[in-house]
């Protein structure tokens, strides 16, 4: 299960939900009522009910027999999320390599180590328009019509399901593809083809993903009391209430590293906005890593300004790796495992936050593994979407990034070089 630890937190949790129950009970009522509504995009909450989609990604993955590796190129929601599934859950059956930018040396490498007989490109764009995305799609298409006669069966695309140039590419070229529901905008797509399409390829559990998604939801759904998503959306909200700016997430788990990155689009791109009366609002999520980061950006956090809220996660079983003994070790250690170290590292830290004046909770999960990530990624999306609510502004649309892209493209248009 997914547990939350607010021990070292400073405030009083049931209380607090005790006096913000009606104001958190409107924000759950406000975001279902919009259920079905179009143009709400609250699709994101049927994804993992979807087991046709599960079915299909499926049955294309067993006729694609040549694949060794998979190009999956995307960027922001279409990208984070499968990154970080795929480096939690992966089993590297077939290797995966994102391409999420537009730098020139390490696509050329990535094209000169990859036999395009034996490699699957993977585009993904809901828009369709993205011009990181199109750009690097040019070029790998470019790749594999001069390296492989059959370059059609070493692509599939998942984009809008009936607008967009990509979804006419790959009707015209007759290519495989699938949809990004209408109704689920980029950044909470991780649970559709976007993210389940490469993991088919790698070799994760699919169905447990999907299974512990439908557990977040069930649980968004239970009285305030037992509703983990109302719980820290409340934690997000006093904090912001307080001053506190800046959401640090802080993954104590390796194969979990790249989770940070894609609740950082998650949250900032949903709430950092214009409320309904025009007010700036938001906080900034700030990616970090334990323990990694206790050699980093701890110190910042102990000794820097009180302005932050910091979420650990925390897995609590994993292998039983023993430290054997070793040359420097103190006697206290060998016989104690990794899973030891890393546990005692994270409580020390947040204990330690604590006593700097940070506010700090710590969500725990079982283990790494796709139940408790298609849980914890559903979590943090419902945690988002009641923040939005508490927040008065729409989760769901990002009009700030507009200005930066168009600002690119005209650019491009006259020259588009530094100078
Ligand atoms: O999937 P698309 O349309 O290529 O968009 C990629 C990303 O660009 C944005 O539209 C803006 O940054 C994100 O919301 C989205 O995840």
């Amino acid at each position: 299960m997914i547990g939350l630890c607010t021990d070292h937190l400073g405030l009083d949790l049931d209380r607090a939900l005790g006096e913000w129950e009606g104001a958190l009970e409107a924000a759950r009522a406000g975001l279902l009522a919009r259920k079905g509504v179009p143009g709400s995009f609250l699709g994101w909450m049927d994804l993992p009910e979807d087991t046709e989609t599960l079915r299909a990604v499926r049955r294309y993955r067993e006729g694609v027999d040549f694949a060794e590796d998979l190009v999956h190129i995307g960027i922001g929601g279409s990208s984070l999320g499968a990154l970080a599934l795929e480096e939690a859950l992966g089993e590297g059956r077939v290797r995966v390599h994102p391409v999420d930018h537009v730098e020139p040396t390490p696509l050329k490498r990535l094209l000169d180590r990859l036999d395009p007989r034996r490699t699957l490109v993977h585009v993904v764009s809901k828009s369709g328009t993205t011009l990181e995305t199109l750009s690097a799609f040019a070029l790998f298409l470019d790749w594999l019509k001069k390296g492989t006669p059959d370059w059609r069966r070493h692509v599939v695309v998942t984009t809008d399901p009936s607008r967009g140039p990509l979804r006419r590419f790959a009707q015209e070229e007759g290519l495989a593809s699938f949809s990004i529901p209408e109704e689920v905008g980029g950044r909470y797509s991780v649970l559709s083809p976007v993210g389940l399409l490469p993991l088919a390829f790698s070799g994760a559990d699919l169905e447990a993903l999907l299974s512990g998604a439908r557990m977040a939801n069930e649980v968004a759904r239970r009285p305030l009391g037992e509703n983990l998503p109302l719980k820290t959306a409340l934690l997000q909200h006093l904090a912001w209430l307080e001053g506190r700016g800046i959401t640090v997430f802080m993954a104590y788990s390796a194969r979990m590293r790249h989770v940070p990155a894609w609740f950082v689009q998650l949250h900032d791109e949903s709430l950092g906005k214009r409320d309904r009366e025009g007010r700036r609002v938001g906080t900034t999520a700030l990616p970090a890593l334990g323990p990694q980061d206790q050699h980093a950006q701890v110190q910042l956090f102990r000794e820097g300004p009180l302005d932050k809220l910091i979420v650990l996660a925390l897995p609590l079983q994993d292998e039983p790796l023993v430290i054997p003994e070793g040359p420097g070790l103190p006697g206290f250690l060998p016989g104690r495992t990794f899973l030891d170290v890393l546990q005692a590292e994270a409580l020390a830290t947040e204990e330690a936050l604590a006593q700097a004046g940070q506010r700090v909770y710590t969500l725990t999960l079982d283990r790494v593994d796709a139940y408790h990530l298609g849980w914890l990624l559903q979590h943090l999306m419902w945690q988002t979407a009641f923040l939005g609510e508490l927040w008065g502004v729409n989760a769901f649309d990002q009009p700030g990034v507009e200005l930066g892209k168009r600002l690119a493209l005209e650019r491009l248009e006259k020259d588009g070089r530094f100078q």
